[in-house]
């Protein structure tokens, strides 16, 4: 077997060794036998008829003494590594980068080679060990003398040593005499290093393409409007979503000139004046309702615009209310639903809208089943916190540890029985939204001080917890105690009383309001039955006659124990609550005016006829059982067939009714009507008797 002739690389430093020998042998491997040693590590002590190949002419003097006149030395000349050359093409175009690596000469001689390859869009920084001046800048390139990067340096990109260039490798061909044919496959492998840079290039180049794509897809998706154009004005995003307000599609705006695209002058104002406020702005274009949003990237000298179709917002918040009323976090009531006509409860519902809107802490003061949570809850759908939750808590019925756990939560561990990963608080579950304290005056002193902090700093700590949660929740609270005789006898924080009482409202006792009971009585049976009742003259006038102690509550149970007494749909004196009714001497006795508007009333009370509630209910029910919902339209046919005559609009009355009643839910658009638990339960008792 012919032995391999052998070549000899002398280099300075190890790295520089490895990394030679290790494109010598890849290049010439297969034809010669290569030999290396590094100044650093040990030279050889004489060598004798070599062909000897030196790293650098910056080692000559170092590794003279191991040459002898029968060598012949080739000197390499070096240039960048291309394997690592897309590291910095990849950068923008005049980035700031130092150049580092060991000496003057080779820092100025790797600027030159990358200039000349036409890697030339950086500002190349020269930086070598003890260079009088230099320029910062945050990126550093250095050939592998990461060492020797300044510390400040952000971000290092390392392009590998140097590699012996072409003109190099032909010279040793020439020397080995065997430019022949050989040389031809030893230079394509030289070659082959510039195909794998560009093949890396060009998958990056690929790869940027499907992002690319990726993100035109996910902007399109978006069901807002999104637009960009840099600082000449020139449009550089125009999603799909635009095309629908603009009447542009996208291909056709970027590029362009936003002033070609559109054409209002206000909004066009509105996005390129960037320097003044608000940054949202409402306006209609092609007669569609729009909140444009608009905010800058000062890096990319860009400007970005979102248009939000006000009508899908309005949608996404009925659907964010459908999910709070879903958890049970909803106010239920409105001022709508807060019956009396009398001077002292419209008087109060009239404040009661004015602080609505105020945002501020509220006291509500009044016995025991006033309406306090109503009017809470009212208060609560009248401000701008409606579309957030609604939470109302009695704190009275909690022992101090509970109510304590209940609403500031705790975190995992904080005590025997904690469940994993902690619980959320009521406080945290009502962000955003109004939070409803009732018996107030009942809580700890220990939970007053709690509570104040948390009113006083906008923020609260779980038990157990060190995390501080930042609250945006509105308090209201309510009392049916006087605070401030309990705050005289210690039992009430004044500064708690002060942050809870930034508003106060009074909700009227039913005694002082007797004029707004058939109201009430009225309102009651109706939700209460769906039969058509009679009220005794008598009842009515006992009934406005009493001292309501319990208030409402204890006027609605009143009314719940005579439906569920009376006999043939009319109520009667005997059917009264007798423990209820017994009358104080010093009562006020209703002139037989008011009974005459009490007994009025009585008699219009809107009920539907059983027998039409029965065929509604029934149909309905029918449906119920096929999996169907029920339109207007299929009930006007089925009641007909049962020959029950009604109209669209008797019928759309009387569903409202099965409504109020809770037997029905209706549904917008083409969904109908559904039976709700009461409804079915409507159903058996009628139909199942
Ligand atoms: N003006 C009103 N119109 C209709 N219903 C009312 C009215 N006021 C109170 N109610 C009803 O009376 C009952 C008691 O009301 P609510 O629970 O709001 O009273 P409260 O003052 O908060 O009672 P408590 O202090 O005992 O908790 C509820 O069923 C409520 O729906």
């Amino acid at each position: 077997m012919e032995t391999k002739k052998q070549i000899v690389l002398l280099a300075g430093t190890k790295e520089t060794r490895i990394a030679l020998t290790h494109q010598l042998q890849s290049i010439l491997g297969d034809y010669f036998q290569i030999r290396s040693y590094s100044s650093e590590e040990m030279l050889p002590t004489r060598l004798e008829s070599e062909i000897v190949i030196l790293s650098s002419y910056l080692i000559k003097r170092e590794v003279a003494h191991c040459l002898s006149e029968s060598c012949r030395v080739i000197t390499a000349r070096r240039t960048v590594n291309y394997e690592y050359m897309d590291q910095l093409l990849q950068l923008p175009e005049g980035t700031d980068v130092m150049y580092v690596n060991d000496f003057p000469q080779t820092v100025e001689q790797s600027i030159q080679t990358l200039m000349h390859l036409g890697i030339n869009h950086l500002n190349y920084l020269p930086y070598y060990p003890g260079i009088p001046h230099y320029q910062h800048a945050d990126i550093a390139v250095t050939p592998g003398e990461m060492h020797l990067v300044p510390k400040e340096v952000k971000r290092i990109i390392n392009i590998g040593v140097r590699l012996i260039d072409i003109t190099t490798i032909t010279e040793i061909l020439g020397e080995l005499g065997v430019l022949d044919d050989r040389a031809t496959g030893i230079s394509e492998r030289f070659t082959e290093k510039i195909i794998q840079l560009s093949k890396k290039l060009a998958h990056a180049n690929q790869k940027a393409l499907q992002l690319n794509e990726h993100l035109d897809k996910v902007l399109n998706g978006v069901n807002d409007g999104i637009l960009s154009f840099d600082h000449t004005g020139k449009i550089t995003v125009f999603n799909e979503e635009l095309k629908n307000i603009f009447l542009t599609d996208s291909k056709q705006a970027v590029g362009k000139h936003i002033k070609q695209i559109i054409k209002d002058k206000e909004l066009l104002h509105f996005l390129t004046d960037t320097a003044s406020e608000p940054y949202d702005q409402f306006f209609t274009i092609n007669d569609i309702n729009f909140m444009v949003h608009r905010f800058s990237l000062p890096v990319e000298n860009t400007m970005i615009a979102t248009f939000k179709n006000t009508s899908t917002t309005i949608s996404m918040e009925k659907a964010a209310r459908y999910e709070l009323k879903r958890k049970g976090y909803l106010g239920k009531y409105y001022f709508s639903d807060i019956v009396g006509n009398s001077e002292a409860i419209v008087q109060t519902k009239n404040i009661a809208k004015k602080l609505a809107v105020t945002d501020l802490s509220l006291l509500l003061q009044g016995e025991s089943g006033t309406g306090k949570e109503l009017f809470a809850s009212a208060i609560h759908n009248e401000s701008r916190r409606r579309n957030g939750p609604f939470l109302a808590v009695n704190c009275s019925a909690l022992s101090e540890d509970l109510l304590e756990s209940e609403l500031f939560g705790y975190e995992e561990g904080a005590f025997t029985g904690a469940k994993k990963g902690g619980k959320q608080g009521l406080f945290e579950q009502a962000e955003g939204g109004t939070i409803f304290l009732d018996e107030i005056g009942d809580i700890s002193v220990k939970l007053q001080t709690r509570l104040l902090r948390v009113l006083q700093e906008k923020e609260l700590r779980r038990v157990g917890g060190t995390r501080v949660l930042p609250i945006d929740v509105r308090v209201i609270s309510a009392t049916n105690k006087d605070l401030a005789s309990d705050i005289k006898k210690g039992l009430f924080r004044e500064d708690l009383y002060h942050r809870l009482n930034v508003l106060y409202l009074k909700i009227p006792a039913l005694r002082e309001r007797k004029e707004d009971i058939p109201l009430l009585l009225n309102h009651f049976l109706a939700i209460r039955t769906s039969k058509r009742m009679k009220v005794e003259n008598d009842v009515l006038g006992l009934l406005i006659n009493r001292t309501w102690t319990g208030n409402i509550r204890e006027l609605k149970n009143a009314i719940d124990y005579m439906l569920a007494v009376s006999e043939n749909e009319k109520i009667t004196v005997k059917d009264l609550p007798q423990e209820a009714m017994k009358i104080n001497s010093d009562e006020r006795v209703y002139s037989s005016e008011t009974f005459k508007e009490v007994a009025a009333t009585s008699e219009e009370i809107p009920l539907i006829a059983p027998h039409e509630e029965a065929a509604i209910m029934s149909c309905i029910y029918r449906n119920h059982l096929s999996g169907k919902a029920s339109s207007r339209k299929s009930l006007l046919l089925d009641l007909e067939a049962q020959s029950v005559k009604l109209s669209e609009a008797q019928v759309r009355l009387r569903l409202d009714l099965l409504e109020q009643k809770g037997f029905v839910v209706k549904s917008k658009g083409r969904r109908g009507t559904r039976l709700t638990e009461n409804g079915l339960i409507y159903i058996k008792n009628e139909f199942e008797r």
